[in-house]
């Protein structure tokens, strides 16, 4: 099978690697100085296993279609990145193994054949050409918005051969759903109080405030029609106690200075909240709160303060 990685930064790499380490045909798409390290002494994968993996990479979009394209910007770059390859995802299998909501209907916006996924795996891009395998979790995939094929099955293979625990779903848009609804809680009180996730659950106000959060995004997925295979409050339980010691994603983008993908996690579930007629206060505030902590951080990042 051949496959491209359209996106290669943190997690891509670590599902590249992998892939290419288990003779997968992988090319990783991504960006200078990454791509160039990669292509000068390899992708090292370290954390987990310690490993230096030969793998293709490359900053262009290749003219030939490959078997999968795995897709694994940042949300807010999923358009961008569909489009600048939309010759060679039309019509062809393109696994989301990111965040957020609708990035696999994108997918389909631009013809490709869409497979959601997420996935609990953990990775940071150290420096170029170096990913840390932080922590290791399970992926899940499934044909988007449901079902699945014997294409997703072999998939999920691969991916089992390679390292990466991967189970399908017939319903991975209801797995999409409650992540992003356990995203909206966390991510949100852990960025714009600077904790780590254990501490919500351990303060009992910031307990309550984020049981609210995943009370109102279960509200409005269940409005839209979205079913759960695990309610999201048992798995925003489980989170916390599995990524107690973790600062979260949106965290870590704020400290760098990085634009977060809070308007495709809390900003969809307020969207998707309108076209029910539900109100979404508590996702709104914290939206709100975010994005003023993204202009405010610049803002004093600027000022050198
Ligand atoms: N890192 C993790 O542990 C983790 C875990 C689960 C889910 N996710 C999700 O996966 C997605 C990616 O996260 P990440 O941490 O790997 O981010 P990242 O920023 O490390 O990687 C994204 C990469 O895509 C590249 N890119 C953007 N537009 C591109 C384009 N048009 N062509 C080629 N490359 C392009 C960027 O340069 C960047 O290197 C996010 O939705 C994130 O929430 C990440
Ligand atoms: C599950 C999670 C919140 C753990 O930190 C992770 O999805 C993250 O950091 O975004």
């Amino acid at each position: 099978m051949k496959v491209y990685i359209l996106g290669a930064g943190a997690i891509g790499s670590l599902f590249g690697g992998l892939l290419a380490k288990a003779g997968v045909d992988v090319l990783l798409i991504g960006r200078d100085p990454h791509v160039k390290s990669i292509g000068e002494r390899g992708l090292v994968i370290k954390g987990i296993i310690n490993e230096e993996i030969r793998v293709n990479a490359t900053t262009s979009i290749p003219k030939e279609k490959p078997d999968l394209i795995i897709l694994s910007t940042k949300a807010y770059s999923t358009e961008d990145a569909l489009n600048s390859a939309k010759d060679i995802v039309r019509e062809t299998w393109v696994l989301s193994i990111q965040n957020g909501i609708g990035n696999e209907d994108k997918i389909l916006r631009v013809g490709g054949k869409a497979i959601g996924g997420i996935t609990t795996n953990g990775a940071i891009l150290k420096e170029p050409g170096i990913v840390e395998w932080k922590g290791k979790g399970i992926t899940i995939i499934g044909l988007y918005p449901q079902g699945h094929n014997e294409f997703v099955e072999e998939v999920a293979e691969l991916f089992n051969k390679a390292g990466l625990e991967t189970h399908t779903s017939d319903n991975i848009i209801g797995w999409i759903w409650a992540k992003a609804i356990v995203n909206s809680a966390i991510n949100t009180i852990g960025s714009i109080l600077e904790i780590k996730n254990g501490l919500i659950k351990d303060n009992q106000y910031l307990l309550s405030a984020a049981m609210e959060v995943i009370k109102e995004g279960c509200r409005i997925a269940l409005q839209n029609g979205i079913e759960f295979e695990v309610p999201p409050m048992e798995l925003f339980f489980q989170t916390l106690e599995q990524t107690k010691d973790n600062y979260n994603s949106m965290l870590q983008d704020l400290w760098r200075g990085k634009r977060t993908e809070i308007d495709y996690i809390s900003g969809k579930i307020v969207e998707y909240g309108k076209y029910v007629n539900l109100e979404a206060p508590m996702n709104s505030l914290l939206w709100a709160l975010v994005k003023a902590k993204e202009e405010l951080r610049n803002n004093v990042w600027r000022k050198g303060k």
